[in-house]
């Protein structure tokens, strides 16, 4: 079953703590209280995933997350389940909910093991793991005993159930403290954390499930997430209906700039993805030897010959929208098409080489423009800050907010999680899967993208819904034939379909 729609707000850690503290202090709920629902919750899941479990084993940290699995493992010898909490951290530093949580299991007959015997428990089919270690506490790289516990749970072949989130996952960043827990599923309280969506985190979590803790809608008006989550379904208003008398030109005219000597496909992808989305008109300007095998191919493409030294003649009309960079190159030909390309005030949909040779500082004569998309992967996104991909990586909210700050515009910042930052807004789309990770997938969006602009949206809301679309159509092209020869142009037709 595919884990329930998230709320839109996502939150730090450290928000959710301030949550957390309201809810206790302006709800008046007590923390135990809080902690007995978030295991409830927990084990009412991981019952409703696993309805054959017989045996469970709750990985405890030394925290509030460890109380979490205290009581879940309470629960589970409720249910006469084979139960071990095994207590990675010495239960003696326990205090606090934790510690109450603690001896709750004990009253309720969990048999709790030191984490230097976590070797000598058994693992067989009908067992399910928790993952109780970390919660949003997790504040450095993980080491020693905890190393040990996540290498463990790992190496086992039970799933695993993550209590708040994946055990060594950053829920600020989507970055992973040196390991994680990979999770088959897992459950977050009160405050959908936004590490969880990005990054590293969709490796790690599984399907996300939340549960708000019956807390009063009214601590949440006190924190003002900084990201939302951005969806399919939740821009397709801005999408223009069709008249009955509706004409080519209300649609727009999308033209490609780029398909390079031997890379005129990454040009026609972009193309066929553009009228395939729906832009009124799409040409391509590219190398004259590109011309007859797209034409070939589509023959509703205008496709233009550009020579060396040659100027870029849009025929019929003035394009609305130019997508500039797909197969673009970075030789003395590319120059030349970017100069031009730049050079109008056109909106600018920028993307592969393009954005390389505005990283370099060459041709381009505005790095900062109002009306551009700028769709960095993360490696491009390095060169567009002079960093690493590490750093970009990192934390992928504040790098999609530095090059946006940079240069202005839209910033789509690919990968697992896609981040979109506008001007003073920051969202992600929780969309896609590892078949995306092949040529062309680039182009088709940057195509999508600029379709979507020359129908009328915004840049933002085009971004948006570019990639949000883009990355459904790939988990419809993956379900239809496996993750495995996904290829890019195997998008279009579900991209048409989802945005009908
Ligand atoms: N607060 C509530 O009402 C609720 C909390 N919930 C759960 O609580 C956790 C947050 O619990 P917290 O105790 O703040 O922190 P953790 O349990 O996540 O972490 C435990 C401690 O671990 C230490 N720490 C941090 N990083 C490392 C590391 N790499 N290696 C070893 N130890 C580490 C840290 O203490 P230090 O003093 O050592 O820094 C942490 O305090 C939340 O995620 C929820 O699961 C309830 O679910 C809801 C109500
Ligand atoms: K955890």
């Amino acid at each position: 079953m595919t884990a329930p729609e998230l709320p839109t707000s996502l939150y730090t850690s450290e928000q959710v703590k301030q949550l957390d503290a309201l809810a206790i202090e302006q709800a008046n709920i007590a923390g135990i209280v809080l902690m007995k629902r978030a295991g409830r919750a927990a084990f009412e899941l991981l019952l409703e995933q696993w309805p054959q479990v017989e045996s469970v084993v709750v990985l405890c940290g030394a925290g509030n997350n460890g109380g979490d699995g205290y009581v879940i493992a309470a629960l589970a010898a409720q249910k006469k389940l084979n139960v071990h909490a095994v207590a990675i951290a010495d239960p003696a530093g326990l205090s606090g909910d934790a510690l109450k949580a603690y001896n709750y299991a004990q009253q309720e007959g969990v048999t709790v093991i030191a984490g230097s015997e976590l070797n000598t428990v058994q693992i067989d089919a009908s067992t399910v793991i928790v993952d109780s270690l970390f919660g949003t506490g997790l504040s450095r790289e993980v080491e020693g005993d905890y190393s040990r516990a996540i290498a463990w749970a790992n190496n086992s072949a039970a799933p695993v159930l993550g209590v708040d989130l994946p055990s060594g996952l950053c829920g600020n960043t989507g970055k992973v403290w040196g390991d994680a827990i990979k999770c088959a599923a897992t459950i977050t309280f009160i405050g959908v954390k936004r590490g969880l969506l990005t990054g590293r985190g969709p490796a790690f979590t599984g399907d996300v499930y939340f549960d708000d803790l019956g807390v009063p809608a009214s601590i949440y008006d006190a924190i003002k997430p900084e990201v939302t989550r951005t969806s399919r379904l939740a821009l397709m208003p801005s999408l223009p209906e069709r008249e009955a008398d509706a004409h080519k030109g209300q649609f727009g005219y999308v033209l490609v700039v780029g398909g390079d000597v031997g890379m005129g496909g990454a040009a026609a992808m972009a193309g066929e993805a553009a009228a395939r989305t729906g832009a009124g008109l799409t040409g391509i300007a590219t190398q004259p030897i590109h011309v007859a095998p797209i034409l070939a191919r589509c023959p509703e493409l205008m496709v233009i010959g550009v020579a060396s030294g040659q100027a870029i003649e849009p025929v019929l009309a003035k394009p609305t929208v130019v997508v500039l960079g797909p197969g673009l190159g970075r030789d003395s030909w590319s120059e030349q098409m970017l100069q031009q390309a730049t050079l109008t005030d056109l909106p600018l949909v920028m993307d592969a080489d393009a954005l390389n040779l505005l990283a370099e500082g060459r041709v381009v004569r505005k790095t900062q423009r109002d009306n551009w998309v700028l769709t960095p992967h993360p490696g491009e996104a390095a060169r567009l800050l002079d960093c690493s991909v590490a750093e970009i990586q990192a934390d992928r909210f504040a790098a999609a907010r530095a090059i946006q700050t940079k240069y202005g515009g839209v910033v789509v910042l690919k990968g697992a999680g896609t981040i979109i930052a506008g001007a003073d807004q920051l969202v992600v789309a929780n969309v896609g899967n590892p078949g995306m990770a092949t040529g062309g997938m680039g182009d088709v969006l940057s195509g999508v993208i600029g379709a979507l602009i020359a129908q009328g949206l915004t840049l933002f809301e085009a971004a948006q819904l570019g990639v949000c679309a883009h990355g459904d159509a790939a988990d419809l092209a993956v379900q239809e034939a496996g993750v495995r020869g996904v290829m890019a142009t195997d998008l279009i037709p579900f991209i048409r379909e989802l945005l009908n």
